[in-house]
C-alpha cells in the first residue's frame, strides 16, 4: 500500500482486557472446545496472538463472522487457505439461524468422542471486541432451547455496536444430558498490537475504539485501502496512485467529493470528522460492498 500509514502506534488495552486474557487463559484449561470468532473482513487480523498458543491446543472452530459483510469471492480462498492449515473453519452470519446452525453440526462432530463420557461439557466463545461473540451466543441460544428447553430463565448476552461490551465471563447453558454450558468472554486485544495497519484494518472493522485511533485516520486509511475510489472516478486523477504523496492528494479530493455526496455544509465545525463518521458507518454496514481487507497467505501446496 502506498499510503503512508504514519501517525502512531495503534493500542488498546484497558484494564478489564489484561484481568480478562488472564480469566480466559485459566478457564480454556478446563474448556472442552473453543469457537474462535474472527471477522470475516480481516481473517488474520483479528486473531489474538497471544492467545493462539492456547487455543491451538484445543478442539478448536474458527467462526470467520459477518461473512455477509465480506467479499464471497474472496472467502472461498479463506477457507481453502485455513483448510490446506487442517484448521476447522466456517464463515458464518452470527444473526442467520441456518448458519450457525452449520457451526453448532461442525461443533458437535468436533465433540463426538467426548459427548457420551462427559456429563458436562464447555464450549469457550473468545475472539477480539466486536466480532460478535455475544450475538453468535444469542443465537446458539435460541436455537438449542427450541430442541432442549432449558427450564432457568433465559437470559441474553448483551450485544452492541461498540467494541468492549461485554467485560465479565458469563455462562448460558444451552442444553441437557449432557449439560453443555457456552462461555461467552470480553473481546480481548493483545496489550501492543504488532503493526499500524493491524492496528488500523481493526479499528475499520470496530474492534478498536475509533477514538483511540480517531475518525480521520481510520477513513483515510479506508480511501487508501479501497483501490477503486467511490465518489472520485480515477480518470479524473492526473497523478500516481503508487506515489504516497500524489495517493495522499487523491484521499484529500475523495473527502471534498464525499463532503458534497453526504451533503456536509463547508462551513460546518467538524466537517471532517462528520464526513468520516459517516463514511465508517457506510463501511460497517455493508453498504460500500463486501470487503476483505487482510490478503491470503500464499498457500505452499509442495508441503
Ligand atoms: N452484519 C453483521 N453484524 C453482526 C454479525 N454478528 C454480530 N454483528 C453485530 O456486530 C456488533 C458486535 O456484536 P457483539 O455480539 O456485541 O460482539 P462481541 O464480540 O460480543 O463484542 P465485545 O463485547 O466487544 O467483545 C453488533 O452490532 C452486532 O449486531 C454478523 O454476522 N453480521
Amino acid at each position: 500500500m502506498g499510503f503512508n500509514s504514519s501517525g502512531g502506534a495503534i493500542n488498546w488495552f484497558p484494564g478489564h482486557m489484561a484481568a480478562a486474557t488472564r480469566a480466559i487463559r485459566d478457564r480454556l484449561k478446563v474448556s472442552d472446545l473453543v469457537i474462535e470468532v474472527r471477522d470475516s473482513r480481516i481473517p488474520l487480523s483479528s486473531v489474538n496472538a497471544d492467545l493462539q498458543p492456547h487455543l491451538s491446543k484445543k478442539r478448536r472452530v474458527i467462526a470467520l463472522n459477518k461473512k455477509d459483510l465480506a467479499n464471497p469471492n474472496v472467502m472461498h480462498k479463506w477457507t481453502h487457505y485455513f483448510d490446506s492449515r487442517n484448521q476447522d473453519c466456517l464463515p458464518i452470519n452470527a444473526h442467520s439461524k441456518s448458519s450457525v446452525k452449520k457451526l453448532l453440526d461442525l461443533v458437535e462432530v468436533k465433540l463426538k468422542e467426548v459427548i457420551s463420557r462427559e456429563p458436562t461439557l464447555l464450549v469457550m466463545v473468545v475472539g477480539v471486541p466486536n466480532v460478535g461473540k455475544s450475538a453468535l451466543i444469542n443465537s446458539i441460544h435460541r436455537i438449542e432451547s427450541s430442541c432442549f428447553p432449558v427450564q432457568e430463565k433465559i437470559k441474553r448476552a448483551t450485544v452492541g455496536p461498540l467494541p468492549g461490551v461485554t467485560q465479565d465471563i458469563a455462562g448460558f447453558k444451552i442444553a441437557h444430558h449432557p449439560s453443555i454450558y457456552v462461555l461467552d468472554t470480553p473481546g480481548v486485544l493483545v496489550p501492543s498490537i504488532p503493526d499500524i495497519e493491524t492496528g488500523l484494518k481493526l479499528a475499520l472493522a470496530g474492534s478498536v475504539k475509533d477514538s483511540v485511533v480517531g475518525e480521520e485516520r481510520i477513513a483515510q486509511y479506508l480511501l487508501a485501502k479501497s483501490n477503486v475510489p467511490w465518489y472520485f472516478s480515477l480518470s479524473e486523477f492526473d497523478g500516481n496512485v503508487e506515489n504516497e504523496n500524489d495517493l495522499e492528494c487523491l484521499i484529500e479530493q475523495q473527502f471534498e467529493a464525499l463532503q458534497k455526496a453526504l451533503r456536509i455544509p463547508h462551513k460546518a465545525l467538524e466537517a471532517r470528522i462528520m464526513v468520516s463518521k459517516k463514511f465508517l458507518t457506510l463501511f460497517r454496514t455493508g453498504k460500500l460492498g463486501p470487503f476483505i481487507l487482510d490478503d491470503v497467505p500464499e498457500v505452499n501446496t509442495t508441503s
